[in-house]
């Protein structure tokens, strides 16, 4: 039996579940209610800034106790219960690094924490397993911060965990580092591992992974196949700001296309609900011109990712 062997879990493969989870701080609901099913394979944790991504991945690794609602790890909950750590790794979002020390004095360490037989032998496979080996002996205060976060993921890797969770890796990352750390995910995911990362941005989830939970202020507001929520995203609604030579012919025009769903003639201009973003972008300028119409600005109005979101929550 090697090092890695004896950290194993019994099972091959390791579901997370949580049912009705809720975290609070005071008056401040962070988690609000929220059920799922992680098993093995790459999930996306999608959602703006404040969502509750961070809260929840807490409660998931069994450092955060849920205010109401229980995670549990193949059956076993994780808050309080220290054989967890065994089998689960977190890479938190912002965490100091001892800067003085190498790749492999760092996971070493971590490796020695847990307890394993074989220490080294388990560092140098985690510094091989995120391509560090060939700066592992340089101090980390020297390193990129897409080579310390390796070096984060290979001392939450160095216990072999069945589960890996991630809070936003690819923050800070060029896209040559996104793209490594995208394939390590991918192989970790192949080879039967339970990955869940937080992202807030919507491509991130889409390149690494086909199932996604989508959270938006503390509630799941969507979760399954990317393509499933990538569809819910397109096909609402969308708003524009335009601004014509005649806004009010321009606003008759329109109300009788199939694609408008609602003109607004403002004193700035129009504001023009339409259910197609193509359609109509295409449909405008015909138009327009069919009525001797010059369009001079047209913007959408709510393509910031929180619209996006709330429109899923609502949906
Ligand atoms: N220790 C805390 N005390 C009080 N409020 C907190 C605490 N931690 C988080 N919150 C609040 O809970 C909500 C969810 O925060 P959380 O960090 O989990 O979200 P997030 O989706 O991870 O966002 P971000 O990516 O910005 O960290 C926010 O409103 C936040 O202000």
């Amino acid at each position: 039996m090697t090092a890695l062997d004896s950290a194993a879990p019994t099972t091959t493969t390791s579901t997370l579940d949580l049912a009705g989870v809720s975290r609070w701080y005071g008056n401040v609901v962070a988690v609000n209610d929220v059920s799922m099913t992680l098993g093995p394979g790459v999930t996306g944790l999608l959602g703006p800034n404040g969502a509750g991504k961070t809260t929840l991945l807490h409660m998931m690794a069994g450092f955060l106790a849920p205010s109401r609602g229980q995670v549990t790890l193949d059956g076993r909950p994780t808050w309080r219960n220290p054989d967890v750590y065994r089998w689960l790794g977190l890479v938190s979002e912002r965490e100091a690094v001892h800067t003085f020390l190498t790749a492999y004095e760092f996971v070493l360490a971590t490796a020695k924490l847990h307890k394993l037989p074989d220490p080294q032998a388990a560092a140098r496979r985690a510094v091989a397993l995120v391509e560090l080996e060939g700066a592992q002996d340089r101090r980390i205060g020297t390193y990129s911060k897409g080579m310390r976060q390796r070096a984060r993921v290979a001392a939450a890797l160095v216990h072999d965990p069945q589960v890996l969770l991630l809070d936003e890796p690819f923050n800070g990352m060029d896209p040559r580092q996104r793209l490594h750390m995208m394939e390590l995910l991918h192989s970790l995911g192949d080879a039967g591992r339970t990955i869940l990362f937080s992202s807030h941005i919507l491509e991130e989830v889409e390149q690494v992974s086909g199932t996604v939970q989508v959270m938006v202020a503390g509630r799941l507001a969507a979760s399954g196949d990317f393509r499933t929520i990538r569809r819910l995203m397109t096909n609402r609604p969308h708003v524009f700001a335009v601004r014509s030579t005649d806004d009010r012919a321009l606003a008759v025009a329109l109300m009788a296309e199939p694609s408008v769903t609602g003109v607004e003639l403002g004193r700035d201009g129009l504001t023009v609900r339409a259910g197609d973003y193509g359609a109509f972008t295409r449909m405008l300028p015909k138009v327009a011109l069919a009525r001797g119409v010059r369009v001079r600005q047209l913007v959408p109005e709510d393509e910031s990712l929180e619209s996006v979101f709330s429109y899923l929550v609502e949906a």
